[in-house]
C-alpha cells in the first residue's frame, strides 16, 4: 500500500525522483527511508524556518539546528543528498507575523495551516519542482486517495493523529504532486519502523503543537512581536454593563472562562466577541456561545458535492457536526459552541475532506440584546 505511495510512472522510463520535507522528526525521517526503500533517487529537503536565539527572541538553545543535524545524519545514513534551504524571513513574514497581526484583529489564528500554504506546499513545492523532482512527500498523517476524478485528501487512519483540518487549503495541484506514506499508519508502527531501520530519531519526542513556541507561552511572544496587543480594554457584557478591565487582546480566545478576574458575578460568563476596534472583550453566559452560522472566506474546494450534506469541523480539536454550505456560509443542523473568526470550517464526506475555509464571522443564535 504505502509502496504505491512511491510508484511514479515517469513514463521515460528513468528512475523516479522524490523529495522528502524533512523535519528531524521521526515522521519525515522515516518517509524518507521509505523513499529510498522504493528504489526512487530521494532527496531530503530542509527548511531552517526558526532559531528560538534569534527570530522569536527568546534565549535558549536553536532547536532548528538540532533538527537540522537529526535531518542530515538520517539522510547520511541512508546515503542519500540533503539540502538545507534558510527559510527564516520567509517563515516569518508568511506565519510568524500572521499570527501576531490575527491577535491584534481579534482573531485565533492556526500558525500551521499557513505554514502548510507557504513554506511547506508553495515554497517547498517549487523548490522541488526545481530539483526535477517527480513528487514531494512529507511525514504529514493524512491520505492521499485515488478516486474516480483523482487524487483526493482523506484523514489519516490514524484519529489521534489525523492532521487534515491543517491540510484543507492544499490545492488539487499540489495533491497531484505530493505523497502522504504515513497516512495508512499508527504512529506507533512509525516509531517501531524508525528503530527496525536503525534511524536515531526513533526516539525523538513528537514535535510541539506550535513549533515556534516551544513553552506554549504565545502571548508573550505576540506582545514582544506587537506590543500593542497588551493594550488594556474593558471587559462589557453584551447587555452593557462595564464588568472590568482586560490585559490585552492577545490574552483572550473566543469561548474562554477562565482568567477574565472578573468576581462576584452570579453566573457564569465566557469570552463571546474581540473587538479590536473599541480593544474591549465582550462576556455573556453560554448560551451567547451558540452559534446557527458561519461566513466562510477564501473557500478552497477540493471536489465532491457541496449541495448536500456533510461534516463540518470548526477548531482542530472539534468533533465534526453535520452542517450544509448555502452560498459562502456554512449552516450547522445544531448549534455549534466555540466557533472563533480565524479558525477553519473544513468540510468533510465521511473520512474524505471536501474542501474548507477561514471563519469571517459567525451568526449567533442569541442575539445581543
Ligand atoms: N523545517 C522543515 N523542513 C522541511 N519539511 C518540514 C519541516 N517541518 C516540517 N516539515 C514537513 O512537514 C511534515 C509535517 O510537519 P509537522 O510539524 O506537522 O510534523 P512533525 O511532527 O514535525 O513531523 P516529524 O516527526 O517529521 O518532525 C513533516 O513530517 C515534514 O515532512
Amino acid at each position: 500500500m504505502i509502496e504505491a505511495d512511491f510508484q511514479l510512472g515517469t513514463g521515460q522510463n528513468r528512475t523516479p525522483r522524490i523529495v522528502v520535507a524533512m523535519s528531524g522528526g521521526v515522521d519525515s525521517s522515516v518517509v524518507a527511508a521509505l523513499a529510498a526503500r522504493s528504489g526512487a533517487e530521494t532527496i531530503g529537503v530542509t527548511l531552517q524556518l526558526y532559531d528560538h536565539g534569534e527570530a522569536v527572541g527568546r534565549a535558549g538553545s536553536c532547536c532548528a539546528g538540532r533538527d537540522i543535524r537529526d535531518a542530515r545524519a538520517v539522510c547520511d545514513r541512508l546515503g542519500i543528498a540533503h539540502y538545507v534551504f534558510d527559510h527564516e524571513s520567509s517563515f516569518r513574514e508568511q506565519v510568524i507575523d500572521d499570527f501576531a497581526d490575527s491577535y491584534l484583529a481579534g482573531r485565533t489564528p492556526i500558525p500551521c495551516v499557513k505554514c502548510n500554504m507557504g513554506p511547506k506546499f508553495t515554497d517547498l513545492f517549487k523548490m522541488a519542482r526545481d530539483l526535477g523532482a517527480d513528487a514531494l512527500a512529507t511525514g504529514h498523517y493524512v491520505q492521499r486517495v485515488i478516486g474516480a476524478d483523482g487524487p483526493e485528501l482523506h484523514r489519516a487512519v490514524d484519529p489521534a493523529r489525523d492532521q487534515s483540518y491543517f491540510l484543507f487549503a492544499t490545492t488539487s495541484a499540489q495533491l497531484d504532486f505530493l505523497r502522504f506514506p504515513l497516512g495508512r499508519l499508527p504512529k506507533a508502527a512509525v516509531r517501531e519502523m524508525a528503530a527496525e531501520m536503525g534511524l536515531g530519531v526513533a526516539g525523538k519526542p513528537d514535535s510541539q503543537d506550535i513549533c515556534f513556541v516551544p513553552d506554549g507561552d504565545y502571548a508573550s511572544l505576540v506582545r514582544k512581536l506587537r506590543p500593542q496587543a497588551a493594550a488594556v480594554g474593558e471587559i462589557v457584557h453584551l447587555d452593557g454593563r462595564v464588568l472590568g478591565e482586560h490585559r490585552g487582546l492577545v490574552n483572550y480566545t473566543v469561548g474562554q472562562r477562565r482568567g477574565l478576574e472578573i468576581g462576584g458575578l452570579t453566573e457564569p460568563l465566557y469570552v463571546v466577541r474581540l473587538d479590536p476596534e473599541t480593544k474591549r472583550v465582550l462576556v455573556g453566559p453560554r448560551a451567547a456561545l451558540a452559534v446557527a452560522a458561519a461566513r466562510i472566506e477564501d473557500m478552497n474546494w477540493l471536489g465532491g458535492d457541496h449541495r448536500g450534506p456533510l461534516t463540518a469541523k470548526v477548531r482542530s480539536m472539534a468533533k465534526p457536526v453535520d452542517a450544509r454550505l448555502d452560498g459562502d456560509r456554512v449552516v450547522f443542523d445544531a448549534l455549534e459552541y466555540g466557533v472563533a473568526p480565524g479558525q477553519a470550517a473544513v468540510f468533510y464526506a465521511g473520512e474524505r475532506v471536501l474542501g474548507g475555509g477561514w471563519i469571517a464571522e459567525t451568526e449567533a443564535a442569541l442575539l445581543a440584546a
